[in-house]
């Protein structure tokens, strides 16, 4: 069984990601396409990275805008059946239920409060509080209006499962091995402790596309997840 982990293909071009996603695709089962390569690519990028690839795709361009136009853009990408979306919780349960009921053979993952955000960055937003109460917050909102997955930091997922129940996919990025450059991420944990704390799906970039050797970054995270316990449970993405 290929590891949880969803491997951020955020390439330059179009090339370089397709590079990526052939040398992780083996280690992993899923590969996760952003906002850089579709913004620039669109649904060519998703055909290119699939080729021969027996992965998932998780299409994380985090729709946040009025119903009307989220239910235009879900059920635009929704032809290319990624099988994961993301949207922000913040743009409301209108708009969450928009995007469930356009792409409905596509799981909604509503992202709570972004991983780069700490407890000080997220109040400058005007949001009080520590980031943990406002992800409970967004992600009982969007559980409710019809999401099936959540995005949270490892630090949250714990507590989430323990609100929202086991039948939701729970997804973590801000995930670096131990000693890893955390970069701009600001709520993060090791992936033994990510998968520890109950995430379904491990969302990894950097430390694995910036290797010098992208395949064994994923094959080494995967062994490790292994190790800790990976896909022994019930549940997958
Ligand atoms: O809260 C969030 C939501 C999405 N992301 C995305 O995950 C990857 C993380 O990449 P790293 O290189 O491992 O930091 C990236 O594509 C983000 O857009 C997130 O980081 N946090």
């Amino acid at each position: 069984m290929a590891a949880p982990i969803a491997v951020a293909i955020d390439a330059p071009d179009i090339e370089t990601a397709a590079r990526w996603a052939s040398a992780v695709a083996p280690h992993v089962s899923t590969v996760k396409v952003g906002l850089e390569l579709y913004l620039r690519y669109g649904p060519d990028v998703i055909t290119t990275i699939r080729g021969g690839n027996r992965v998932s795709l998780f299409l994380d361009l985090k729709l946040h805008d009025i119903p009307a136009t989220v239910s235009g853009a879900a059920r635009a990408v929704a032809r290319l059946r990624p099988s994961l979306l993301t949207v922000h919780a913040a743009g409301g349960a209108d708009m969450i239920r928009a995007a469930v009921d356009a792409a409905p053979e596509t799981r909604i993952a509503a992202v709570t409060v972004l991983t780069s955000l700490d407890d000080a960055a997220l109040e400058r937003t005007g949001v009080r509080g520590p980031a943990s109460d406002a992800v409970r917050r967004l992600a009982v909102l969007a559980v409710e209006a019809g999401a099936r997955a959540l995005v949270c930091s490892p630090h949250e997922v714990a507590s989430l499962r323990a609100e929202v129940g086991p039948d939701i996919t729970m997804i973590t990025p801000g995930v670096r091995p131990a000693g890893a450059d955390r970069g701009d991420q600001a709520r993060v944990a090791t992936p033994e402790e990510a998968l520890a704390a109950g995430a379904d799906l491990l969302v990894v970039g950097r430390p694995i596309t910036r290797a010098a050797d992208p395949g064994a970054a994923a094959a080494s995270i995967a062994a490790a997840l292994r190790r800790a316990g990976a896909g022994t449970g019930t549940r997958s993405v």
